[in-house]
């Protein structure tokens, strides 16, 4: 029996007693029915579990007799085209992947991918997982309708690239630059959501189910489009559960812009939020959205090659179960949209319940005031089939309803009225067949749906909504939180705004990286209200608006890229150096003062040397650059350097000026990115694991003889041996 706190009990309810007593139990007997399960299975080694959900991938058998009876009822897919469906399907998934980054390093690393790694795989014969006998070309597919054609689909899975020797330099480009930001590994399908939402810079853009953040990180990147100046719009990505809103946070970590909001709510319910109303000063108005991405929790079962546990545990139930939720979280997405504004529905699921049903009822209740977008035209090349006009419903035990009044009463609450296709005669009303549904047998990928939205006007249902006068801004008002343990994940620090430029520390700031007076210093904070401050974030001023007006309606996970790190050393003025994340935001307020261009040649110095304690020495640079160094400050300051060919590749980067020496203040999968783009030699993190297996098994090294000890984990030590660096402990030994 568990023993009971009465000092805890005299403050629950009897109801949330029980609750946490069934919570533990239930817990406590899971991990008991598994020591039985692992006892059973030694007794009887021969003897398989009826369905073990925990089996290695491999293992499963990619096949459910009532997911192929009820879609090949449901005619999904061409009767002529089911056995290639069914047989894609069962394969693994091919990797894909997006060149990221500002136009000239994404531009330079594009040329790289096709000139480099891709004419090396040209000519390989491979034997793949799919194709163990003669051995097969590899030809890298081009996605065409990806703006820029900067995404690629590569006839191989994550496992073949992995495993390939032949592969080792295309595995460590795709890990290391994964983690520089320049290439983001993503589904072929679940790209093309973004693409159809057409973000623009200025757009206030919400996500509403954005965990892990793979289509956000898209939103961002098409908001910086323009990246010579700071977008005016914002992307808002919120996720009802609290871990997997860290992901997002990591997300965002990788893409360093100011425009980003993540929050923490049921987007089903999401609470109104307010912005200042420009037309009327002092007053606020309704936050509406211009695009709204509305990618809805689903039963996956689209994802079956990628995830093939799916294949074990399907039934009608789960698409049945979540149409509620999709209707609701939609529903409320519509209501948040601006008039005139876009929003995309997308799920990867195959069943017409939880797509076109959830469409359909929406338009049903909307009226006049929705309308389907086709959006063919901006997916050029794409394969897929139009949105569905005519499905039957179906319960667990597999019967199918042409209406609703077929439906026995003991399923009625499951086989629901609003899941029913539209009447044949009222079909030209919604024009459901402006939907998209991809196959995964038209361009070997996943499946995926998508229904793009256009509001016309106010929902019957919304009411014209006046300016709010505002008395006293929310963050008067509150109490500064604690962030302290609680249910369903912390709470966050609070986010305190720099009162302006008379903030304490800003002075300094200002002084000592010359920052010109464009720069509002409101945008800035800090994660604290008392004690000394550590890091400084900065965010746009339409975050800033958001933030500081709606803190206390809705959970704010994080905002700010990170801009100032707190650094008291004693060669700088300045208690603050600058931060690589926030770099490429504050650098045009940055003067001539902390700003200097360098060469090819000590570029590569500053980036090859990687020894915190013997940093370059002054004498070892270009003439050029040793002119300029000469009486410039010693401190934090910005690295530039401009290709002078017609490629235009720009960088910028930290560095830090000592008394004798100048160094690059950049994490190593920063390094190795910069050290590819401009042609310089990387080899020493270009480590082929499978040689290092093969010299550390001749010569007994245990630890190193796994071929699992891939680059990326050497990309991820030595990135902790220049975080060390990039402690402040290490600046004050600079120099
Ligand atoms: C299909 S995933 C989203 C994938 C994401 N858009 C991406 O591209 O990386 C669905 C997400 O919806 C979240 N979710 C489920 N119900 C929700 C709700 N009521 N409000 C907000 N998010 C919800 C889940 O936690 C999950 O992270």
């Amino acid at each position: 029996m568990n023993l009971v706190n009465f000092t805890q009990i005299r403050f629950l309810t009897l109801g949330s007693y029980l609750k946490r007593m069934g919570r533990k139990n239930r817990q406590y007997n899971k991990f008991a029915q598994r020591k039985r399960d692992r006892k059973e299975a030694e007794k009887n080694p021969q003897e398989k579990p009826a369905v073990d959900t925990r089996k290695h991938y491999e293992d499963i058998v990619r096949e459910n007799a009532a997911f192929e009876e009820y879609y090949k009822s449901q005619k999904v897919c061409p009767l002529e085209e089911w056995d290639t469906f069914m047989k894609t399907l069962k394969d693994n998934l091919p990797t894909a992947f997006r060149i990221t980054g500002s136009k000239s390093e994404a531009a330079a690393l594009m040329k790289l991918v096709q000139s480099q790694y891709f004419s090396e795989i040209l000519n390989l014969k491979l034997h793949t997982d799919e194709n163990e006998g003669e051995g097969e070309e590899i030809k890298p597919i081009n996605l065409s309708w990806y703006p820029g054609g900067y995404a690629w689909q590569l006839r191989l899975s994550r496992t073949d690239i992995r495993r390939n020797e032949a592969l080792y330099k295309l595995h460590n480009f795709l890990v290391a630059e994964t983690a520089a930001g320049g290439v983001s590994r993503q589904e072929t399908v679940s790209m093309i959501p973004p693409v159809v939402l057409d973000v623009k810079p200025h757009h206030k853009v919400l996500d509403m189910c954005a965990a892990p953040g793979s289509k956000t990180a898209q939103l961002i990147e098409f908001l910086h489009a323009d990246e010579d100046k700071m977008p005016t719009g914002f992307v808002m990505a919120n996720d009802v559960d609290n871990s997997r809103c860290y992901m997002l946070v990591h997300q965002a970590k990788r893409l360093n812009s100011p425009c980003i909001l993540i929050t923490n709510h049921d987007s089903a319910v999401m609470p109104s939020l307010i912005v200042s109303d420009e037309k009327n000063p002092g007053s606020t108005k309704p936050l509406k959205f211009d695009r709204i991405l509305c990618d809805v929790p689903c039963s996956g079962d689209a994802t079956l090659r990628k995830n093939p546990d799916i294949w074990l545990k399907w039934s009608t139930g789960n698409g049945n179960n979540l149409h509620g939720i999709q209707y609701r979280v939609l529903k409320r997405g519509c209501e948040l949209l601006e008039i005139g504004g876009r929003l995309v529905y997308s799920t990867c699921s195959f069943n017409p319940v939880e797509n076109e049903a959830v469409v359909h009822r929406v338009l049903q209740e909307a009226g006049d005031s929705l309308a389907l977008v086709d959006v063919a035209g901006m997916l050029p090349g794409l394969q897929y089939k139009k949105g569905m006009t005519y499905w039957r419903p179906a319960s667990k035990d597999m019967v199918f309803y042409e209406k609703y009044e077929d439906v026995p009463e003991k399923w009625q609450t499951v086989v629901r009225p609003q899941m029913f296709p539209p009447k044949p005669e009222d079909l030209g009303k919604y024009n459901l067949e402006k939907c998209i549904r991809i196959l995964p047998h038209q361009q070997d990928t996943g499946g995926f749906f998508v229904a793009v939205f256009e509001k016309l006007s106010a929902l019957p249902w919304e009411k014209e909504e006046k300016p709010i006068e505002v008395e006293k801004s929310t963050e008067e008002k509150k109490e500064p939180p604690k962030k302290k343990r609680r249910m369903g994940g912390y709470r966050e620090d609070p986010f305190v705004f720099f009162s302006g430029d008379k903030e304490d520390v800003f002075p300094s700031i200002k002084d000592f990286y010359d920052l010109n007076t464009d720069f509002d210093a409101t945008c800035l904070l800090t994660r604290c209200h008392i004690g000394k401050k550590k890091n400084i974030y900065l965010v746009s001023p339409i975050v800033k608006d958001v933030v500081s007006k709606n803190e206390a309606s809705i959970k704010i996970i994080n905002t700010g890229v990170k801009t100032f790190v707190r650094c008291d050393n004693k060669n700088m003025t300045c208690p603050f150096r600058l931060s690589q994340e926030g770099l490429q935001s504050i650098t045009q307020f940055i003067g001539p003062k902390r700003r200097l261009r360098i060469l090819r040649e000590d570029l590569v110095l500053v980036l090859q040397s990687d020894n915190p304690s013997k940093p370059p020495e002054v004498k070892l640079f270009s003439e050029h650059t040793q002119k300029l160094i000469e009486g410039f400050a010693t401190g934090s300051c910005v690295l530039e350097y401009k290709e002078e060919d017609e490629s235009g590749l720009q960088l910028t980067l930290v560095g830090w000026r000592g008394v004798n020496s100048l160094r690059a203040y950049t994490a190593t999968p920063d390094t190795v990115h910069y050290l590819r783009l401009i042609g310089a030699d990387y080899s020493k993190y270009d480590v082929n694991k499978f040689k290092k297996a093969e010299v550390a098994e001749t010569e007994g090294d245990a630890e190193n003889a796994s071929s699992d000890v891939t680059a990326s984990e050497t990309a991820e030590a030595s990135t902790s041996s220049i975080d060390k660096q990039n402690g402040d402990s290490d600046v004050q030994n600079t120099g």
